[in-house]
C-alpha cells in the first residue's frame, strides 16, 4: 500500500507513434496525412551520417512549414554517445518554430542523460524566450536502459513518454536475433513434441510499464521491422496493449491502421465496461461492495478496471 496518488500520464491519444527519415523530406506531407496520433522526424538511426546535416535543416523547415493537425509533433535527436545530439537541440530549439512538441532522446541510460538535455533545453528556451516548453519522450534500448528504467521515468517533468525500442535493446543485451520484435525463432518451451513460443519483449515491457505507471509517463511499444507481416504486428500490439502500454510505433504507413484497431478500445470492449460500473453502481446502491456480472466476480477493483478502457475511449473520441 502507498498513501501515494499514482500520477495520471499526459490525456493524448498516443496509439501510433509515425517514424519517418529527416533526410527523406518528400515523406512529410504523406506522414501528416495519416491517422497517426504522433509523428516522430528522425535524425538518428534512419539517417546516414553525411546526411545529418540536411536532416536537421528538412526537419527544422518542416515544423514549421508543414500542416501537422493536431498530431503530437516529435523529433528523434542523436544519442548522448554521438557527436550530433547537442546541435541536434541547439538547432532545434533555437531555430525550428513553436509547433515543435516535443524531442525524442534515444539510448537513454541513466537519469542524467535526461538532465544533461534538459539543462541544455531549459537554457535554450529561457535564451530565446520560447513560450511553449518542449516535452520530453524517451527510448529503453540498452542493458543500462532497462536497469535503470525507474530513475529514467523519474528524471524530468518534461517526460511524457517512453518507448522499448526492440532492435537496439537486442544488440545491447547480446540477444541471438536481428528481427526487430515479435516472435524470436529460438525462444520457445519444448514439451511433448510441440514448440510453444513465449515473449522475450515481455519482461522489459513490463517493467517499462510499471516504471511509467509510477510517475506518470506514457509507456509505448516501438518498432515491429517486417512490415510484411501484419499479423506479427498485431500479435505483438495485442500484448503490449494488455500489459498496458498505450501505442505502438509504425515503421511504415501500413502498420498505422493496425495500431490504431489495436490501441482503441472496441466497442464491445467499451460496452462491457460500462456494464460493469453500472452493475457496480447498483451493487454500491445496496450497500454491497462486490456482485455478480456475467458469472463472474467484480468488486471495486472492476470499477478502477472498467474505468481505464472507458476514459480510454473517451480521450480518443475527444481528440
Ligand atoms: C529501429 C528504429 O530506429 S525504427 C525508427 C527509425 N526508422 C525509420 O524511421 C524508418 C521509417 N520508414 C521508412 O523509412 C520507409 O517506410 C521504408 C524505408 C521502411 C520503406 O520505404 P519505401 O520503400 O518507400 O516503402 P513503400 O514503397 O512500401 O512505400 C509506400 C508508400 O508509402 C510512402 N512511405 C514510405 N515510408 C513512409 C513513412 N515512414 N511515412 C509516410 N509515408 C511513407 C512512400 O513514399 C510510398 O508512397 P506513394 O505510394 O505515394 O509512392
Ligand atoms: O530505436 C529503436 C530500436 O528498436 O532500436
Ligand atoms: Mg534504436
Amino acid at each position: 500500500m502507498s498513501f501515494r496518488i499514482q500520477p495520471q500520464p499526459v490525456a493524448r491519444p498516443n496509439r501510433c507513434q509515425l517514424f519517418g527519415p529527416g533526410s527523406r523530406p518528400a515523406i512529410f506531407e504523406k506522414m501528416a496525412g495519416s491517422d497517426a496520433d504522433v509523428i516522430n522526424l528522425d535524425l538518428e538511426d534512419s539517417v546516414a551520417p553525411d546526411d545529418k546535416t540536411e536532416a536537421r535543416k528538412n526537419v527544422i523547415a518542416a515544423i514549421g512549414d508543414v500542416d501537422w493537425g493536431s498530431k503530437t509533433l516529435s523529433v528523434r535527436i542523436n544519442g548522448l554517445d554521438s557527436p550530433y545530439w547537442y546541435r541536434d537541440v541547439v538547432d532545434l530549439l533555437e531555430q525550428a518554430s513553436e509547433r515543435l512538441d516535443q524531442i525524442m532522446i534515444p539510448k537513454v541510460g541513466n537519469a542524467s542523460d535526461i538532465y544533461a538535455v534538459d539543462a541544455l533545453v531549459s537554457s535554450i528556451e529561457a535564451a530565446k524566450g520560447r513560450g511553449k516548453a518542449i516535452g520530453f519522450e524517451v527510448i529503453i534500448e540498452s542493458a543500462a536502459g532497462i536497469a535503470h528504467v525507474e530513475d529514467i521515468a523519474a528524471a524530468s517533468p518534461r517526460l511524457h513518454a517512453m518507448s522499448l525500442g526492440a532492435a537496439d535493446f537486442a544488440a545491447s543485451m547480446g540477444m541471438q536475433t536481428t528481427g526487430i520484435g515479435g516472435t524470436q525463432e529460438n525462444y520457445y518451451m519444448h514439451h511433448e513434441g510441440q514448440r510453444h513460443y513465449s515473449d522475450p519483449w515481455h519482461w522489459a515491457q513490463a517493467a517499462i510499464v510499471a516504471a511509467c505507471r509510477t510517475h506518470g509517463v506514457l509507456p509505448v511499444d516501438g518498432p515491429f521491422g517486417d512490415f510484411s507481416d501484419d499479423e506479427g504486428f498485431r500479435a505483438q500490439a495485442r500484448r503490449s496493449a494488455t500489459l498496458g502500454m498505450v501505442g505502438k510505433w509504425a515503421i511504415h504507413p501500413k502498420q498505422v491502421t493496425l495500431a490504431n484497431e489495436v490501441f482503441t478500445p472496441s466497442e464491445d470492449a467499451v460496452a462491457e465496461a460500462r456494464e460493469i460500473l453500472e452493475a457496480m453502481e447498483k451493487a454500491k446502491a445496496e450497500g454491497a461492495g462486490a456482485t455478480v456480472y456475467k458469472g463472474r466476480l467484480v468488486d471495486i477493483a472492476s470499477i478502477k478496471q472498467a474505468e481505464v478502457i472507458v476514459k480510454q475511449a473517451e480521450m480518443i473520441a475527444a481528440s
